[in-house]
């Protein structure tokens, strides 16, 4: 902007929300008498999850995993299970049913809320409390609600383009290529790759060190081994050409690979660069993340930046649906807190569960045993297989497993980690101990457990810990 050229009138509200994904849940009557504009430069409203995230992948899941048991039913007496995958009928039923949900929520923050204005364009700070927009308005409040989520990393060697894409394209694929690689060992690369293979493309994943590092090393292990494609570990893409059908990748252990198409999904990175959360002043970790306290409240040289307030993945150590919206539950609450001069609320819930739905799916919360150990703990694992119950029976499952981890002595809950169907909800049983401060003691034999379902896989870990920890008293009462 010169000199000659008129700055635009400051626009001012009470609270401005920046990024409709969980920053869209903070207006409700509660706020009712605050001037509100949301900022959202999404290309669909309502952030990752609902467009390009947790929600639409599911979708695909659900019927990758309904063809893939069917065709690997032999060993149950299923005898020539053909089943089609038509990908562009299950992506329209995907999109068909989401991007309603995405249009009907925009206009009704367009024009449904008397208090409330949409900006659908970037926005970026210029100062604390004041942010200019793509096209040069200016908007300023006392409180900003930084919601503005994260962002696929690009590698140097592969630039998104045509033949390397990111979740968001792969979705919404017109037509599925022949051969697909997977770069990446995490959550998104992990259910992609079950998906496309599902689906019939020739699926190889490249994996920089191990797949869903940092869960466990023995689950880590068995869920490679499970995959059903090729998984390359170890590996990176050094370089990529150009080819008449697609592209060659040149690897890291010296040899090449031909693809037609590159999902790349190695890590999201916050969106504190495009917002420019740093000429707010604001603190922010060495990632980019923004720094914020128990209360949401981002900091500014160590102190709570007055007003400014951030939920989700642009600050949380966990890119996680259920963290964001939890952080945003807080932000609410205290953004009402704060105008009535009430104590704020602190964000202390109990461990984080997460899971992947890939296949074999995988879930987990807390510690491994080798971070209880690294924390200090005098810990232990249990392990009980599926196939040790006779849920297992049913599936005739040989692969899967559960493994809790366990303090000695008091016998609290500090992790459990679990590959196998409904590893997703097997774990919320033990999510549920352990946020409610339940020990392993009595947990197994105080409440009763369906027969024969999955549960039972969960019941008789916890009464092998149970065990142990009998067999430590004894010790301890023998003076051994
Ligand atoms: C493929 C995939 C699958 C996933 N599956 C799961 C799952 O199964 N379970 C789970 O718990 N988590 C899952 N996640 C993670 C989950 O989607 C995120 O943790 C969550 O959506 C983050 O929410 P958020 O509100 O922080 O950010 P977002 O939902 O990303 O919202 C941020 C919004 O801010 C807007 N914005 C950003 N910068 C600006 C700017 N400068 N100006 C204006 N607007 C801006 C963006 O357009 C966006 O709409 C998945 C993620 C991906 C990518
Ligand atoms: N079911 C779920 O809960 C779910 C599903 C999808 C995504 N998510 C969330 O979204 C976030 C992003 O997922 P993600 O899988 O992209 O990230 P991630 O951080 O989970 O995994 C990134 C992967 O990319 C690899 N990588 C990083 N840099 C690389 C490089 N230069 N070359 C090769 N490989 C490299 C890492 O080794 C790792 O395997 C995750 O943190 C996750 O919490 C959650």
């Amino acid at each position: 902007m010169t000199a000659e050229t008129p700055q635009a009138q400051v626009e001012e509200f009470d609270l401005i929300i920046i990024g409709a994904g969980s920053g869209n849940s903070i207006p409700s009557p509660m706020l009712a008498d605050r001037r509100i504009a949301i900022v959202d430069d999404g290309e669909r409203f309502g952030g990752t999850c609902l467009n390009v995230g947790c929600i639409p992948t599911k979708m695909f899941v659900r019927p990758a995993d309904l063809a893939r048991e069917l065709r690997t039913g032999e060993h149950l007496g299923l005898r020539n299970a053909h089943v089609d995958l038509d990908w562009a009928a299950v992506r329209d039923r995907v999109f068909g049913r989401i991007d309603p949900i995405s249009s009907g929520g925009e206009q009704y923050r367009a024009t449904g809320e008397p208090n409330i204005s949409l900006v659908r364009e970037q926005v970026k700070f210029v100062a604390e409390h004041e942010l200019i927009t793509a096209s040069g308005r200016r908007l300023r409040a006392n409180n900003i609600v930084i919601a503005g989520g994260s962002r696929p990393r690009e590698l140097p060697a592969l630039p998104f383009g045509e033949r390397v894409i990111t979740n968001a394209e792969a979705l919404r694929l017109e037509s599925l290529p022949d051969r697909m690689v997977v770069i990446g060992g995490g959550a998104v690369a992990c259910e992609f790759a079950a998906v496309f293979d599902a689906f019939g493309v020739a699926v190889e994943q490249l994996v920089r060190s191990t797949p869903l590092r940092g869960v466990d090393e023995e689950l880590s292990e068995a869920y490679a081994a499970a995959a059903g494609w090729p998984m390359r570990l170890g590996v990176t893409v050094e370089s990529a050409t150009e080819t008449e059908s697609g592209l060659r990748l040149e690897l890291s252990d010296g040899t090449e690979l031909e693809t037609d198409l590159v999902l790349a999904a190695a890590g999201r990175i916050p969106n504190t660069d495009t917002l420019d959360t740093y000429a707010g002043g604001f603190d922010h970790h060495a990632d980019g993340r923004l720094v914020v306290d128990v209360y949401q409240r981002v900091l500014r040289g160590g102190v709570p930046a007055d007003g400014i307030w951030a939920l989700g993945d642009i600050s949380s150590e966990h890119q996680l649906k259920h963290v964001a919206n939890q952080d945003a539950r807080i932000v609410a609450a205290n953004l009402v807190a704060s105008a009535a001069g009430e104590p704020l609320e602190a964000n202390t819930l109990g461990p984080v569960p997460m899971a992947v739905f890939t296949s074999p799916e995988v879930a987990s919360f807390g510690d491994s045993l080798a971070d209880a150990e690294s924390k200090g703990y005098d810990a232990f694992a249990v392990r009980h297989n599926y196939g040790w119950t006779a849920w297992g029976w049913a599936l005739d499952d040989d692969t899967s497993f559960c493994k809790i981890v366990v303090e000695r002595g008091s016998g609290a809950l500090l992790g459990a980690q679990i590959i196998g169907p409904d590893a997703a909800i097997l774990v919320q049983t033990l999510v549920q101990a352990a946020s409610f401060g339940q020990t392993v003691r009595g947990l197994a034999r105080g409440q009763y457990w369906p027969h024969p379902a999955a549960t039972e896989i969960v019941e008789n870990a916890l009464l092998k810990a149970e065990e142990i920890l009998d067999q430590d008293e004894a010790m301890a009462e023998a003076g051994e």
